[in-house]
């Protein structure tokens, strides 16, 4: 179990998504005065970490800390309440209730679509909290299934909406710069398709997309590829099903339009939603069905929307500002950053600042050029900065690629280090040869004197030994035979020179006096079938001393009976075999000849 801050213990992970994973989590301790929620010593809890390349990046960091109290006063029954924010070196964590139960994508595809008035009832709520969040100025900005968990304790399924803030802080150049994107195709509004300014009305798209999800199974714009989804958000009309009833249809009818100031507010659609599941049912009365069918005029647009950045990767401070402006509790504080630093010296772990991670005048800080908290203009997008959409597609792309490619040097790569012949070096520097084969073991010295796998000279890097012998053995000044050294065949080979010759080597063992390097033969002077001469020559002595004992120390000059010695009895077989090849070379000639023929 790992803990996070002082106050939390992480026990299971849950899930992971795209900016992080989220781990069942238990209290250790009662959280300070910082936390939304205190807790208990005990309590389980949800706990989101975020990505590393997160909570590296400062800009990230101060954003996640300026919007701490925008997040931490978010709160309604449909809305996961986010209970403290801890900071803690490399981490980023959002510390969240516990919903106990599945989230809205997982529950579609292990039970199909809803009824639809158990759809609109479901969505109604998820309006009500987009409703609280865009009167306190948040957009959501990533509404999908996968973000509505359905708490199913006390024996029915509520809606909670989760992941507030979290597309803010990967909309942030940290992660812009690793091509994470921010959003899914399937319920990306036109407008941030394009790249258009935003505002919360695409979290009303994304409730509608979401509600036609709800009753057929599957989003309006999906299959293909994301740059298909995002092409058919922007210029083909969603279809009705026949299964959606026609009230029903008109509230998604104007959650999709393409003109976001033509969508409901969120309040509106709530109460729309409410109308229409009344009018559909089974028992609805006919002035139920009458309203639902007039819910089109029940659907006003937001009269003030709450805005979005237009540029991804600012921190724009307009963001975390209420609809309101002018409220207290929502007015934009330009020392929102300093109230949500603890005082030097604060005793609890989780609201510290990390190392380095806020430098004075960086680009996290407030007044440095990433984060200018009195900004209340967007930044104006650099011509020639990527389209949003593109910095998208790159990112839907790669969302599932976390690693990195990046051109590596052959040389540098170890898995491509491996021995490579060489070359035989130029004849001017085969004196160096044979010390260089002594660094393979001593057996293998007879086999490989006319086959030099060594660096040339001009390689001194990649000088080949087939015996694996510890690095330091190979450093140039050192050329002495390590016999001993070819005992350890366990040891990892060594391909590679050290890059650094100048450097001293590491004191060696005493060297043992080199071995003149054996030679197959003293003569210098190589005449071709010599060696197969004199074995014949020796085969033949060997045979005529045998032969000579056994004539000798046997009975077998007794049983021939000649009584001639040794050297007689070879004498006479000799003229005898001389005899007989004379005269077949007589009687071949005398056949050959003219007239020589048979009477
Ligand atoms: N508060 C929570 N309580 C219980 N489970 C949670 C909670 N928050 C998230 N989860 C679960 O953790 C998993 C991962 O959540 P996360 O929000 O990271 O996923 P995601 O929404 O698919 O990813 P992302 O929004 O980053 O693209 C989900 O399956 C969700 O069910």
């Amino acid at each position: 179990m790992r803990p996070v801050g002082s106050k939390y213990l992480l026990e299971e992970p849950l899930g992971r998504g795209a900016t992080g994973t989220v781990w069942r989590a238990r209290q250790r301790e009662t959280a300070g005065a910082e936390a939304a929620v205190a807790g208990q010593p005990g309590e389980t809890v949800a706990i989101k970490v975020l990505k590393e390349e997160l909570a590296q990046d400062a800009d990230i960091v101060m954003r996640f800390l300026r919007e701490r109290s925008v997040l931490l006063r978010l709160t309604h029954p449909n809305i996961v309440r986010t209970r403290d924010l801890v900071v803690e070196g490399d981490l980023l964590a959002l510390v969240m209730d516990l919903i106990e139960g599945p989230d809205l994508h997982r529950y579609l595809r292990e039970n199909g679509p809803f009824t639809p008035v158990a759809a609109s009832l479901l969505t109604a709520q998820i309006a009500d909290a987009l409703a609280a969040s865009h009167a306190d100025g948040v957009v959501h900005r990533d509404l999908k299934p996968a973000n509505v968990l359905l708490d199913e304790r006390g024996g029915q399924m509520k809606p909670m909406l989760t992941d507030f803030g979290i597309a803010r802080l990967a909309d942030s150049p940290g992660l812009t710069r690793t091509h994470e994107f921010v959003g899914t195709p399937a319920y990306v509004a036109p407008e941030s398709a394009e790249g258009r300014p935003q505002t919360s009305a695409v979290d009303i798209y994304g409730a509608g997309i979401l509600l036609y999800e709800l009753l057929t199974g599957r989003p309006p714009f999906a299959g293909g590829t994301a740059l298909e989804v995002l092409h058919r958000h922007l210029s083909e009309e969603p279809q009705r099903p026949s299964t959606v009833p026609e009230p029903l249809w008109t509230v998604i009818e104007r959650c999709l339009r393409k003109e976001p100031n033509e969508r409901p507010s969120a309040v509106s659609l709530a109460r729309g939603l409410r109308v229409v599941a009344a009018g559909i049912g089974v028992h609805s009365t006919s002035a139920e069905v009458e309203a639902a069918l007039g819910v089109g005029a029940l659907l006003a647009p937001d009269p003030s929307p709450a805005p979005v950045p237009q540029t991804p990767g600012a921190a724009d401070p307009t963001q975390v500002l209420p609809a309101g402006a002018g409220s207290p509790a929502g007015a934009y504080d330009p020392n929102a950053m300093t109230s949500v630093m603890p005082p030097v010296g604060a005793a609890d772990a989780t609201s510290v600042l990390p190392t380095g991670s806020a430098r004075p005048g960086g680009p996290g800080e407030a007044g440095g050029p990433g984060a200018d908290p009195t900004s209340v203009m967007p930044p104006v997008q650099q011509p020639d900065a990527p389209h949003p959409w593109q910095t998208q597609m790159a990112a839907a792309r790669d969302r599932n690629e976390q690693t990195q490619i990046q051109y590596l040097d052959p040389e540098d790569d170890p898995l491509r280090r491996r021995p490579r012949r060489q070359a035989p070096p130029p004849p001017q520097h085969r004196p160096q040869q044979p010390q260089q084969y002594r660094q393979g073991p001593p057996q293998q010295q007879p086999q490989q004197p006319q086959q030099p796998q060594y660096r040339p000279p001009q390689q001194p890097q990649q000088q080949y030994a087939p015996p694996p012998p510890p690095p330091q053995h190979y450093q140039p000044q050192q050329r002495q035979p390590q016999p001993q050294q070819y005992q350890q065949p366990q040891q990892q080979p060594q391909y590679r020179q050290p890059q650094q010759p100048q450097q001293a080597p590491p004191q060696p063992p005493a060297p043992r006096e080199p071995r003149e390097p054996r030679r197959r033969s003293a003569n210098p002077v190589r005449i071709p079938g010599l060696g197969c001469l004199k074995g014949c020559l020796v085969l033949i002595l060997v045979f005529f001393v045998a032969g000579w004992l056994i004539w000798e120390l046997t009975p077998l000059q007794e049983w021939v009976g000649t009584g001639k010695g040794w050297w007689d009895q070879v004498w006479s077989w000799g003229s005898g075999v001389v005899d007989w090849v004379t005269g077949i070379g007589d009687a071949a000639g005398s056949s050959g000849s003219p007239g020589s023929g048979t009477p």
